[in-house]
């Protein structure tokens, strides 16, 4: 059955469903992984975004038990040119009311986003761009459509294990992951939680994590997470960067089409190592906002010099624009939540210290 991908300027290319044959509409952007098709369709910074697949072939590997980011695929829908072992990656689609499709030639559509910059796009059963009447949801409905609403204990074996609070804007499986993995006891915490609901669970530090969306939406929470960020050691991962820089005077701006996939490399600015990263984003903070007495720029993007990365002058804040719990991707940057760990059984011990 025929599909097609519908730009806003009228431009269409064709194809065949796959998933769910439903019209949506949703940001179109493109993603350059070769593998980890299954972790970018559950990662839910994807919500309100229809994703293409630079890589050829998608499904060849199946769909993996517990390599899922999410319980679902929270993005809006998804184009590839081929898909292989299409009924099994179709009807798990299907089951999750996402519309896909196929056969479509990916090169060109990537090659229109590359020049004329991120756009809207439908996927729809006609050649025409269809002004829809209902309103689409806007970045804090996407966020809240992937947040927890009531906080998730996660609970470790070691009764004195450092508890971090996971501030959920729609975070990564494998963040939550990482920070078990280093013996954390972990809270995930809804977004729009207040300082003093924050402060009553007695966290040991705090993790501003991924998520849909333009961070500017959610510029009134601005002045608690600053005051937040000012008394516990912070980890803040691309959605999280962004809100935690803008906290300290930052502002953000949108890129012309985004960073997404698995090979981008960025440079320690102190070190000059460059680790090879795992990306998903649209917007990035503004490097001419950056205020020289409150943030240091740590890492810096290989391809076009943007913000990567940054440590608070003062405060025990680290927050990285790209994705340091891979998935996928390589693990690089995994030290970065090694040192944050460091940094919250410090707090740990002088707390209990005091
Ligand atoms: N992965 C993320 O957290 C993305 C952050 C933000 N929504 C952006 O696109 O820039």
């Amino acid at each position: 059955m025929k599909a097609y991908l519908v730009f806003e300027d009228g431009e269409t290319f064709q194809g065949e469903w796959i998933g769910t044959p439903k019209t949506v509409s949703g940001e179109v952007v493109f993603t350059t992984g070769m593998t980890g098709y299954q972790e970018v369709m559950t990662d839910p910074s994807y919500a309100g975004q229809i994703v293409i697949f630079t890589y050829p072939m998608i499904g060849n590997y199946g769909l993996v038990a517990g390599e899922s980011e999410s319980h679902f695929p929270p993005c809006t829908g998804v184009v590839m040119s081929e898909c292989y072992h299409e009924k099994e990656l179709g009807n798990w689609l299907d089951q999750h009311g996402v519309p896909g499709i196929t056969g479509v030639d990916t090169r060109a559509v990537v090659k229109k986003i590359r020049a004329k910059g991120a756009m809207r796009g439908q996927i729809h059963s006609n050649p025409i761009y269809m002004e829809l009447r209902e309103v689409l949801p806007d970045s804090i409905q996407w966020v809240q459509s992937v947040s927890v609403d009531e906080p998730v204990f996660y609970k470790a074996s070691n009764p004195h294990a450092p508890h971090v609070l996971l501030i959920d804007f729609g975070y990564k499986a494998s963040i939550l992951g990482s920070l078990q993995q280093l013996g954390c006891k972990v809270t995930v915490v809804p977004w729009h939680w207040s300082v003093e609901e924050i402060l009553k669970l007695h966290p040991d530090g705090l993790l501003f994590s991924n998520g849909p969306g333009d961070p500017k939406a959610l510029i009134p929470w601005l002045e608690g997470w600053k005051s937040l960020a000012m008394q516990l050691p912070t980890l803040g991962i691309c959605l999280g960067h962004q809100v935690l820089a803008m906290a300290f005077g930052a502002r953000t701006k949108r890129l012309p089409f985004g960073h997404r996939g698995s090979n981008h490399p960025v440079r320690n600015q102190q070190t000059g190592e460059v680790w090879i990263t795992s990306q998903n984003h649209g917007y990035t903070v503004c490097e001419d906002s950056l205020d020289p007495g409150q943030w240091i720029w740590t890492h810096i993007h290989g391809n076009d010099g943007s913000v990567e990365g940054l440590m608070h002058q003062i405060y025990p804040v680290t927050t990285v624009q790209f994705h340091p719990e891979a998935h996928p991707g390589p693990s690089d940057a995994a030290g970065l939540f090694h040192q944050f760990v460091e940094q919250v059984m410090e707090k740990k011990e002088v707390k209990g210290v005091g």
